[in-house]
């Protein structure tokens, strides 16, 4: 439970940064390299950042109106206390473009020359790495501390930045504090940082009151005492006891039972009945004592009325919104399988939250995503979350399919329309999925002249099979899914240009295995499902084999990661899943291509020792760490065999390795390999 924080730097505990985010140095790391290698950004390039004209500002202001409004004050009490510090508050729009400033006048000039001004630009492709695009990047708070600035001019600033969120999570500001003079230990801006967080949540709780002045709000908290002072859970309802929205501390004590809520009735969410909130409504008083549903927990809630004479256009709880579920299918499980296939990846959180604000809104979805990122099993999830889920998903791969056989496969065929067809003829995918969702995938190998035909079925929601003659009406959920890039297809002329816009009005990208920002849960998720199918018990992984797991680039993402973790189980014996157990092409493909290079964590190691061959090498770097004596069997074969390709010459075996002499011959020493030219000397 993250609400009711005791102090104000506790209330940061409350904040949406979810588990699983990599840490500060990571994403750091990530953004000074996109930084160079993406916007080919020059990190000597001198001068300050680019500061809009006023017309340009008060373009960005002008819809940021409203949160400025209700964080002005939360902007000045943050200034209050670290303006001694040398600080400056600044609020940036999502496109980094700073919209509000509070700072101390008399160092105004350093201040301008260094950025942190009225209307300046905070974005990642014109600074390079800076808290503000990094929070609006990658939704999360964030502290750049001197040096990890990407601009040299930027090196002397710390900047600790937090986003705030509108009440449907989309992100609307960032809220900054930052210093041009400050210790170098960028653990000083810790508290900072805390700060920034409490102010921030303090805003977005104010923007979410103001949003819905209309709804009642309960206002929710661990601690009764605190309740009316420390930010906690909100959620607005609607006249008719639906939850309309709830606010980031709820969504993120929630977890994915919060997207089950917002739609639903309240008692669904807390132990309380609508007419207890509605007759403390009228007659205010101590709060009602209530619990959390999804844990049991008890809290408590305050409720906050409507403002009177607010327009109050209440919009419909979302799952009525589309059309009615059918009788015995239950939406909320496919819901949840959304949420599990999303973990706890920022981008795929956004996507089920898109995808569930699209469902049965007669819309075709475009599923985007590299091989085996799980665009099947997401569009599987979407169905069953849907109206439609206890009708049928029919899938239907487009590239496994001779060009000549998809027309009969998708659209049917009547007896006898062409020879060899089955004497009854067939339905095709279109007419099984009636009623229930299609999914195409690899769109992109579907041919032209299918494509004319699928955006017929589209458009006039019927289809004629092959060698009939009346047309059969048709009501499918398409959802396609493709890796390849339709729009440059579209330019080569190979996707018709009207089927692409028909089916890119809801596109969503799943991020390849290497980019989830949960891939650490995922990897241990799917070890303990695997460890249970193959060894009915839990079988554990050191911590050299995981390195190499989290640092492979995984072209074929989650379902090669199954694959390989199941082999690796199988390797193991059930007992303890070490480096050699995983398959070759992963060993192989971490960082270098010399297998005899320890897993990426210890390569830094192994680069300084190595240089001067005096000390441990990487090999034994890998042995030191590793639990088993018996573990490196691969590593010996791939020196042998490395040595056996450069016909013992132990000089081009250490440049094929990467590694030095001394090294080689350490181990050759050490695995007792002697080389044939020298056997019997
Ligand atoms: N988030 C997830 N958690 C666990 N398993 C997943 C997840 N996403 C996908 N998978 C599993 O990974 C495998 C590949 O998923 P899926 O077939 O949906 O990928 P795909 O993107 O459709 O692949 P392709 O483009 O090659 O058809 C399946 O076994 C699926 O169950």
């Amino acid at each position: 439970m993250v609400w009711n924080a005791t102090s104000p730097g506790a209330l940061s505990s409350g904040t949406p940064i979810p588990p699983g985010f990599a840490p500060d140095g990571e994403v750091i790391e990530r953004s000074r390299q996109r930084s160079s290698e993406l916007y080919r950004l020059d990190p000597a390039r001198s001068g300050s950042p680019r500061v809009l004209t006023s017309t340009a500002l008060k373009e960005h202001q002008q819809p940021m109106e409203r949160l400025m409004g209700v964080a002005r004050s939360g902007m000045e009490a943050l200034f209050s206390q670290v303006r001694d510090a040398g600080y400056v508050v600044l609020l940036a729009d999502a496109h980094g473009v700073v919209v509000d400033f509070i700072s101390n006048p008399t160092i105004d000039r350093e201040l301008r020359h260094a950025g942190l001004w009225l209307g300046s630009c905070w974005t990642e492709d014109n600074e390079g790495t800076c808290a503000v695009a990094l929070a609006n990047l990658e939704k999360r708070a964030i502290t750049v501390h001197q040096s990890e600035h990407f601009r040299m001019p930027n090196k002397k600033l710390t900047c600790s930045a937090v986003p705030i969120f509108a009440p449907d999570g989309t992100p609307l500001a960032v809220l900054d504090a930052s210093a041009l003079e400050s210790p170098d230990d960028r653990r000083s801006q810790h508290l900072v940082l805390q700060m920034v967080k409490s102010f921030a949540r303090m805003a977005e709780d104010a923007n979410f009151l103001n949003a819905f002045e209309g709804h009642c709000v309960l206002r929710l908290g661990r601690r009764r005492d605190l309740l009316e002072v420390a930010p906690g859970g909100l959620a607005a309802l609607d006249e008719t006891g639906h939850v309309v929205a709830i606010n980031q501390t709820l969504l993120h004590e929630l977890g994915h039972m919060a997207y089950l809520a917002i739609g639903r009735p309240m008692d669904e969410l807390l132990d309380l009945r609508f007419e207890q909130v509605l007759s403390a409504m009228q007659h205010p008083g101590d709060p009602l004592s209530t619990r959390l549903l999804h844990t049991g927990e008890r809290c408590y809630a305050i409720v906050r009325a409507p403002r009177r004479g607010t327009t109050r256009t209440f919009p419909a709880p979302a799952r009525s919104a589309g059309a009615a579920a059918r009788p015995g299918h239950d939406p909320a499980g496919g819901a949840q399988a959304l949420y599990r296939l999303a973990g706890e990846d920022t981008t795929m959180l956004a996507n089920v939250q898109h995808a569930m604000r699209v469902l049965d809104k007669g819309l075709a979805v475009l599923l985007r995503g590299e091989s085996g990122s799980g665009k099947e099993a997401f569009a599987k999830a979407m169905h069953e979350a849907s109206a439609r889920g206890n009708q049928p998903f029919v899938a239907i791969n487009c590239a496994a399919i001779p060009e000549t056989l998809i027309e009969s496969e998708l659209f049917g065929y009547k007896d006898g329309a062409f020879t060899g067809a089955r004497s009854k003829g067939a339905r095709g995918k279109v007419l099984q999925a009636h009623g229930g969702t299609l999914f195409l995938d690899e769109i992109g190998d579907m041919p032209l002249a299918l494509q004319t035909r699928l955006l017929r079925v589209l458009a006039e929601g019927e289809v004629t099979p092959l060698g009939a003659e009346q047309a059969v009406p048709v009501d499918v959920q398409l959802v396609c899914a493709t890796h390849r890039n339709l729009r440059e297809m579209v330019d080569r002329g190979e996707f018709r240009l009207d089927l692409y816009y028909r089916l890119n009005s809801v596109t969503l990208t799943l991020p390849p295995l290497r980019e989830r920002t949960d891939r650490v849960q995922l990897m241990q998720s799917l070890l303990a499902e695997a460890s249970l199918q193959i060894h009915g018990r839990q079988v554990p992984i050191s911590a050299e084999a995981s390195d190499w797991l989290l640092r492979y680039d995984w072209p074929g993402n989650i379902r090669q990661l199954r694959n390989a973790l199941r082999a690796a189980l199988a390797l193991s014996g059930g007992t303890l899943i070490e480096p050699e157990h995983l398959p070759a092409e992963i060993l192989e493909g971490v960082g270098t291509n010399s297998g005899l290079l320890p897993p990426p964590r210890l390569l830094s190691i192994h680069r300084e020792e190595s240089t001067d061959g005096a000390r441990a090498s990487p090999v034994s770097a890998v042995q030191a760490t590793s639990s088993g004596a018996q573990a490196h069997h691969g590593e010996r074969d791939r020196l042998l065999a490395a040595l056996q390709a450069c016909h013992w010459n132990v000089t081009e075996a250490a440049q094929t390795l990467g590694i030095c002499r001394a090294t080689v011959y350490r181990y050759m020493q050490k695995w007792n390999i002697v080389s044939p030219n020298r056997r019997g000397a």
